[in-house]
């Protein structure tokens, strides 16, 4: 299919390395951006990095607003908004794991104005992306919003950060394997559109990761570096596709049912990795590939069976089944799996 023309939207200054955060304002300011940021960030990650980068604008003359965030919601995205308001700020900075990143981007988007991205955790692509996800009523919103204008991520940080953090973000580059699948099934069946390279790029991207699987160690420094740059590479495949299809296929459908069904339950990252398994299984049976995405996971200390996600047998079933309802993305689950079905799949594989 012929796409008439797209809009390419990518971060354009993106720091990656030890101590990158102390030019978090050469950052900002080579893109002429000028004015008063307002800084929202966690508990955590404004010890980590947020009172520093604000310590950094305060020597510049440009004393930064801050709003703590503490839940992903709807709701929180207003308070950002309303901070931003008051304190009329020229463009906002995310410092902090895939919540505050996604709350700014959000709340950046409703306003007009750019953002940048300071990660503490390389836990999802997100942190990088245009695609922003808020869980609310029960349900999963993924929305597309602008990307960061700068990315700074600080290497020493991130190789600090809990270990689990990173193998999440891992198994969401792993992923990438099926969700490329899932988008050229739906470009065969519905004639949806597919992108040559941004499909390659991210399939390329999961390739290289497992190829340096034995250079991702927890105390590495250099684990943060691979798994940045892969997560860099995520999202600008999914800038060029315009949407999340080259990261997101079945396997995170059934990472957003288990959201709902469990909320907390485990991290996004590890939820798509073990759905993963099962949906690379569906895509090809018995003797495809689901071993070495499995033996992927686990060379990196991610989980690979429902226990190590804390999440029981039946609910894995209920993920499965209904997970086609989540959103109108087709995937290999078409109208969904029948139960005996699903046992199956998750019994073969190994999850449960
Ligand atoms: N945009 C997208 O494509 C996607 C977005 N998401 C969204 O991202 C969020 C999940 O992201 P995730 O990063 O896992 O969650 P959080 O941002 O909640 O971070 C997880 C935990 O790690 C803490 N933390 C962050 N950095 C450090 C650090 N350096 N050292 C120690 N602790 C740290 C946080 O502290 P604190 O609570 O103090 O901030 C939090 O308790 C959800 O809101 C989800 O909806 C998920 C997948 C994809
Ligand atoms: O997590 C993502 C890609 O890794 C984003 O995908 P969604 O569009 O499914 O939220
Ligand atoms: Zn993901």
């Amino acid at each position: 299919m012929f796409e008439k023309s797209t809009w390419i939207r990518l971060p354009r200054n993106v720091l990656v390395g030890h101590d990158v955060l102390d030019r978090t304002v050469e950052a900002v300011e080579e893109l002429h951006l000028t004015g008063r940021p307002l800084i929202v960030t966690g508990e955590i990650p404004r010890e980590v990095a947020g009172n520093a980068v604000r310590q950094q604008f305060a020597d510049r003359g440009h004393e930064p607003a801050e709003v703590l965030v503490d839940e992903a919601s709807f709701a929180a995205v207003q308070r950002v908004i309303d901070a931003a308001e008051e304190a009329n700020v020229d463009y906002l900075i995310g410092v902090g794991g895939g919540k505050p990143i996604d709350l700014t981007k959000m709340a950046a988007d409703e306003l007009g104005v750019g953002f940048v991205s300071v990660p503490t955790a390389a836990s999802h692509d997100g942190i990088v992306s245009g695609r922003a996800s808020v869980p609310e009523d029960g349900t999963r919103h993924s929305v597309a919003a602008n990307p960061p204008v700068a990315v700074v991520a600080d290497t020493g940080i991130l190789a600090d950060a809990p270990w689990r953090l990173t193998t999440a973000g891992c198994a969401d580059i792993i992923s990438n394997y099926t969700a490329v699948k899932d988008w050229q099934l739906a470009q065969r069946l519905q004639n949806v559109y597919y992108s040559e390279y941004s499909g390659a790029l991210a399939r390329m991207t999961a390739e290289l990761l497992v190829e340096r699987a034995d250079s991702i160690k927890q105390g590495l420094e250099e684990s943060a570096w691979v798994v940045v740059k892969a997560l860099v590479s995520s999202g600008v495949a999914m800038s060029i596709a315009g949407s999340s299809r080259p990261a997101s296929g079945a396997e995170h459908l059934f990472s957003h049912q288990l959201d709902r069904l469990v909320p907390d339950a485990a991290l996004h990252g590890h939820q798509v990795g073990v759905g993963s398994i099962m949906v690379e299984y569906l895509h090809s049976g018995e003797n495809g590939e689901w071993r070495d995405i499995r033996d992927a996971l686990a060379a990196i200390g991610a989980p690979t069976t429902a226990d190590e996600l804390g999440i029981d047998e039946a609910t894995v079933i209920e993920a499965l089944t209904t997970a086609h309802e989540i959103r109108d993305r087709y995937t290999i689950l078409g109208n969904g799996m029948s139960e005996p079905a699903a046992r199956e799949a998750a019994e073969v594989t190994g999850v449960i």
